[in-house]
């Protein structure tokens, strides 16, 4: 069975609602509309004519389910299966609650069930928090480890009265759901979600590799080798061809949102187990000494980072012709938003001319483009030109050792006209069928060596010193956040 298909099986019985989202970029189509009205007017069409210098007005206020019959998907994070019995530290975690089909092998998913069925619900108390990864509009995020087991996850901490004043509520449950209904192995997954009384808490997988675009810049000539590039497009068409099967347009895809994982999931080596996944193209985390450490890979991450905050916004699920998919809109039905930074973003949402899934395939098109040249091919001097350059100006290539295969798809994906894009009638098949992909093995690619493999976590790192730092002040945490055990001093913003 491959993957889609599984993870069409999920996805009828999901639910996912979106209201009252709120949004809150900084560019609004009225700056387009001033782009688009003094410049594009006098002198830049776009190169297949077809610019209508339609100005869609954006309703920042948030967004409604505009077709709900298709929401009507439930979501399943955890299972009701789990036996009470199960030991946390027994070695045969596996099979406990595979819920998700791709997390059937999953030692952390495994582990966090089995503490679940044990100690009922999981809580603060069961993490320690090693260091502090960043942190986004809505939240912080630490490198947790689970007590006792080892496993690390990305936990995302929302302050809940914090969301409540900032009226971010609903943006972290779509945030949530989203995540919640995702299963892919190039996608990154949500293990639980738990809330204290104070805190909203997302475990997240671990992506320790740092992001593409870091990748990029150590490259030499600050871009990737065809056959890097090749690899690294493979494995975000099979997400993109995912989450447009789960009816999410992702619409913010650059190399910084694509995070590298290769962490080891569990530092006990007792946890690794033998595949038992019948799909081929499953492979089980490996198993080096001590640790198993994932395969490399590259997950988009679905929510926008810190540097494009004030310009990007909210993934969207979108309904297209294609897919039998969920509409989530602004609440005006005809509004939109700006998603993406403004050398990604495609001429249509631009123009105000919609935003389908072939949104996604002009900004795979600049993304490829990118890895291989190192450069957007649109950018202009400021975000004026570059939204000129990107619905007026023709393609061009820098000269540069870059097959005719990889340019053809460069250019069938930069279509300026959607409906002319590639990717636009058969999806993610018609672009896995170029020729630039005709040596990829696409039922194996999870097993592909990968280009560069980020250097696992050093834990070592991670002394008495810090852990004790981190548990030591709690300024803000409730009663309750503290009876889960060691507690933090979480910072925001
Ligand atoms: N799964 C993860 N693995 C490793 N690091 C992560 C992971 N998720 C987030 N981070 C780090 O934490 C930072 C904050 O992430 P977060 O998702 O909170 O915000 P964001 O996506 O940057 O912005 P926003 O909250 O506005 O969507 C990221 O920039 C990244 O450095």
């Amino acid at each position: 069975m491959s993957l889609t298909q599984a993870s069409n099986g999920d996805a009828e019985s999901l639910r996912l609602s979106f209201q009252d989202l709120s949004i809150n970029s900084s560019t609004s189509t009225e700056y387009f509309s001033s782009v688009l009205d003094s410049g594009i007017s006098s002198s830049s069409k776009s190169s297949d004519g077809n610019f209508a210098g339609k100005v869609v007005k954006l309703d920042l206020e948030g967004v409604e389910c505009v077709e709900s019959e298709k929401t009507s998907l439930s979501l399943s994070l955890s299972s009701s299966s789990c036996s009470k019995n199960v030991d946390v530290n027994e070695v045969s975690f596996r099979s406990v609650c595979p819920s998700k089909p791709h997390k059937g092998n999953d030692l952390r998913w495994d582990a966090i069930q089995c503490v679940k069925a044990k100690d009922g619900e999981l809580g603060l108390g069961h993490f320690r928090l090693l260091k502090k990864l960043g942190f986004g509009d809505i939240g912080s995020v630490y490198l947790a480890e689970l007590r006792g087991v080892g496993c690390l996850f990305a936990m995302k901490v929302m302050d809940k009265g914090m969301l409540a004043e900032r009226k971010k509520l609903m943006r972290a449950q779509t945030e949530r759901e989203i995540l919640g209904l995702l299963d892919h192995p190039f996608l990154p997954s949500l293990y639980s979600h738990f809330e204290t009384d104070k805190f909203s808490c997302l475990l997240i997988e671990f992506c320790s590799g740092g992001d593409l675009h870091l990748l990029r810049q150590r490259q030499l000539g600050k871009h990737f080798s065809e056959l890097a590039a090749r690899f690294y497009a493979s494995e975000v068409l099979l997400a993109l061809e995912y989450l447009h099967m789960m009816g999410v347009v992702y619409r913010d895809l650059k190399p910084e949102n694509v995070l590298s994982s290769n962490q080891p999931s569990c530092a006990m080596a007792s946890y690794c187990i033998e595949p038992s996944c019948i799909d081929p193209s499953c492979k089980l985390p490996v198993c080096v000494g001590h640790s198993c450490f994932q395969p490399t890979c590259f997950k988009p991450r679905l929510f926008k980072s810190k540097a494009t905050k004030a310009k990007s916004e909210r993934p969207r699920l979108v309904n297209s012709d294609s897919y039998p998919e969920l509409i989530a809109e602004p609440t005006a039905a005809r509004s939109m938003s700006f998603v993406g930074t403004h050398e990604y973003l495609s001429p249509e949402i631009i123009r105000g001319d919609g935003h389908g899934s072939a949104v996604d395939w002009w900004t795979f098109g600049i993304f490829l483009y990118e890895l291989l040249y190192g450069r957007t091919p649109f950018k202009g001097n400021g975000n004026r030109e570059t939204l000129l350059n990107v619905v007026g100006q023709s393609l061009k290539f820098p000269d540069g050792a870059v097959s005719f295969a990889a340019k053809d798809l460069i250019r069938g994906l930069l279509a300026k006209d959607p409906h002319k894009r590639l990717g636009f009638k058969r999806g993610a098949t018609e672009i896995k069928q170029h020729p630039f992909f005709e040596s990829v093995n696409w039922a194996l690619i999870r097993g592909t060596t990968p280009p560069e493999i980020p250097k696992p976590v050093d834990l070592s790192c991670y002394n008495q010193t810090l852990k004790s730092s981190l548990y030591s002040n709690n300024k803000g945490a409730s009663d309750s956040d503290r009876s889960s055990g060691p507690y933090l001093d979480f910072e925001f913003f």
